[in-house]
């Protein structure tokens, strides 16, 4: 291949990964391999500066609009960031600052490289009007409605703001929140997301702005442009921003010299995992606004800013085997079992490589010599291979094609990451797992029985389904290891007890595909009985608030299988709950039908979750924010001016607590 060939098919190569990442949000390298091919562009393209090409993706910001959103051009340019990774870097830089400006004194501001999806919100006086991906820079996506479901981005502001600019910043998933997404996908038996910057990106660009709304999504900011904004630096800028109503991370910091900060670098490589949201450096900017002017910007980056990229916490060490794990509804999950080995304080020794499509992305095998890297969440996971190192003999992973628990074949439906064991009634696991389920605490809390007991029960063919735990006998139990008994005696009183578990509970703890806790309550809720359920329609459920197809065939599928009848049957004649406990004497009158009310503020008769239970109770609905969906506000004392203003330019009707309490006498 000439240098020439090359420098193409690298250009190619990283166009493609680039819409992969910023379109799909579905990259298919890491972004360690990435950033090495971009060097490795980079490096050519300055040897032979005769292939230049303002197109290529060294000199362009790597994002793209796509075909969903409406398509907004940016007033003022969105950039990318200049990468450093050492002192000299840094020290370069400034040189270069000092040649271009003359020898002048600099201050700077450190700030926190958050690790996200950017966005660029224009409000004009006060308000937020519009809200745009970064796009390619020059343009980007519309997706204000999905930007105003994030609470933290103010609809309205406060102080004395400019009367127009854009703020920038980014939109990131703290691990809190991420890892609670997690835990509910796999609840319901679903693979979970891979990171929360790629999750979060990702849902920004949802259609279902009530989707979005569910996401816990923060935003956070760093920079406005705009004219006429009264003041001068950098700094100044963010604690305005702050005054005005933007979550503004205050860790930012400004630094008298570049020794302030090296010392701003020190302190939070060490300390960023403390923060509640992932971040993968430090952004150092001039901060006079004067001189950004005067510096300008590449094609591609502010002079004036720049990027200090952690080095992550990695560590190299030998991939030992690939084993397969199989789920409750049979997902079938790949686990890297590694060379012990210390990072970040803990020993890994596996790591998740989540399904088939990761493996041949990795193109990993067993010997090889991984780099295993821990970010915020709790699962390590595998950034690159050292390829320096791979033995010619080393053999290409091929992913199994049986269930490792029960023998059969798997299957993987068009759509779907996750292979599927779908011997669901002869796969031990799986036959387990539901079992583990069902007794978790949020379904039926059975008392004195765990996981491992639910193994031994079944290893001794004492279970083989749920409704098998109600038929237990104390001697069958007593012949158990490690079962005295008091621990029988436990295990069978939380047996009885959980006969008086709501409906609802007894709906997920039944374990059905892609209903999860909320599902199986607005099922119920609906249906009030599982009779009723299990006889409605595809057409019917559909119709239902938030049931969507995917959930509706999936319940059809369950109450058609015969083994599920014949199960529920059984726990009916056991006495479980199977009919919703209708509250008493609720609905009082109807006075509120179709009406949906907002309550705000503070009340002085009544509480506002008892104000919010009278209005169902008179057949009204209770709306979470004003729109112009809502009928009344109801407002207490304390409420925010903000929402007041927005029910008068709506032409809401508002009640203060004595109205309404006399509208429902
Ligand atoms: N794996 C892949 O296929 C693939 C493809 C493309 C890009 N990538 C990865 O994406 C990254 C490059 O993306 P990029 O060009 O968006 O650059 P970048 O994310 O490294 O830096 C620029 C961005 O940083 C953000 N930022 C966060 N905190 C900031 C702050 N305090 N001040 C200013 N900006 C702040 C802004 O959104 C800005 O646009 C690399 O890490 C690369 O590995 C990976
Ligand atoms: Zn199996």
């Amino acid at each position: 291949m000439t240098t020439q060939e090359k420098i193409t098919a690298l250009r190619e190569e990283l166009n493609l990964h680039n819409y992969n990442y910023y379109v799909l949000d579905n990259p298919t390298i890491s972004d360690y391999d990435f950033d090495i091919k971009l060097k490795e562009l980079e490096s050519l393209e300055q040897a032979h500066p005769e292939f230049f090409d303002v197109d290529s993706p060294t000199q362009r910001v790597g994002g793209m609009i796509t075909k969903n959103f409406t398509t907004v051009v940016h007033d003022h340019r969105m950039y990318s960031l200049e990468n450093s990774y050492s002192k000299e870097d840094l020290l370069d830089w400034e040189q270069r600052l000092q040649k271009n400006l003359g020898d002048v004194q600099l201050e700077y501001t450190c700030e926190l490289k958050y690790d996200g999806a950017s966005i660029s919100i224009t409000y004009e006086n006060g308000e937020l009007v519009r809200a745009v991906t970064r796009g390619d820079g020059i343009q980007g996506d519309d997706v204000t409605s999905n930007i105003r479901t994030i609470r933290s981005v103010p609809i309205k502001l406060k102080g004395d703001f400019p009367v127009r600019f854009d703020i920038r910043g980014e939109i990131v998933l703290p691990f809190a929140g991420f890892e609670k997404m997690n835990q509910e996908l796999m609840e319901i038996g679903e693979a979970p997301y891979s990171n929360p910057r790629n999750t979060a990106s990702g849902s920004l660009k949802l259609q279902n702005s009530a989707e979005v709304a569910k996401r816990p999504l923060e935003c956070l900011l760093y920079y406005i442009v705009g004219q006429d904004l009264g003041f001068e630096s950098q700094f100044k800028g963010l604690e305005k921003a702050r005054e005005w109503g933007f979550k503004v991370p205050v860790v930012s910091q400004l630094a008298n010299n570049i020794d302030e900060v090296f010392a701003f670098i020190a302190y939070w490589d060490e300390h960023r995992h403390e923060l509640p949201y992932e971040t993968d450096g430090v952004v150092i900017k001039v901060n006079s606004l004067h001189y950004q002017e005067e510096l300008g910007y590449t094609s591609k980056f502010p002079r004036w800013a720049i990027a200090y990229k952690f080095k992550a916490e990695q560590v190299e060490t030998r991939l030992n085997s690939i084993s397969y794990q199989v789920g409750r509804t049979g997902a079938i999950t790949p686990v890297a079992n590694l060379e012990p080995v210390q990072l970040a304080g803990t020993i890994v020794k596996r790591a998740s490589l989540h399904n088939a499509d990761q493996i041949a992305k990795l193109d990993i095998r067993v010997g090889d010599m991984v780099y295993v890297e821990k970010g915020g969440e709790i699962i390590p996971k595998i950034v690159g291979i050292d390829l320096g190192v791979r033995p010619e003999s080393l053999e290409r992973t091929i992913y199994i094609k049986e269930c490792p628990e029960c023998g059969s074949k798997l299957v993987r439906n068009e759509g779907e990451a996750q292979h599927y064991c779908l011997n669901t009634y002869g796969c031990p696991p799986q036959i387990a797992g539901r079992i583990q389920h069902f007794i978790t605490r949020k379904a039926m809390d059975i008392d004195g029985l765990g996981e491992e007991t639910v193994v031994l029960l079944y290893k001794n063919g004492l279970v083989e389904n749920y409704a098998d735990l109600y038929e237990l006998k104390k001697e069958q139990l007593l012949g158990l290891e490690r079962m005295g008994e008091k621990s029988a005696d436990n295990l069978l009183k939380g047996i009885e007890m959980s006969k008086q578990v709501p409906f609802e509970r007894v709906l997920y703890a039944l374990g059905i595909r892609f209903v999860g806790e909320t599902v199986a309550k607005k099922l119920a809720i609906h249906y009030k009985s599982i009779d009723v359920l299990a006889q409605a329609s595809l057409m019917e459920m559909v119709m239902v608030d938030e049931i969507g197809e995917r959930i509706a065939q999936s319940v059809i599928d369950f109450f058609s299988n015969e083994k599920n009848k014949e199960n529920i049957k059984r726990l009916k004649t056991y006495g479980l709950q199977f009919v919703l406990e209708e509250k008493e004497s609720t609905v009082v009158s109807e006075i509120l039908k179709g009406k949906t009310v907002v309550v705000s503020g503070v009340f002085l008769k009544m509480s506002r979750d008892e104000m919010k239970q009278a209005i169902e109770d008179n057949g009204g609905k209770n709306g979470s924010s004003i729109s112009s969906k809502t009928d009344y506000l109801v407002a207490g004392d304390k409420m925010g001016p903000s929402k007041l203003e927005k029910a008068t330019k709506l032409g809401i009707t508002i009640l203060n607590e004595d109205e309404f309490l006399s509208m429902i006498q």
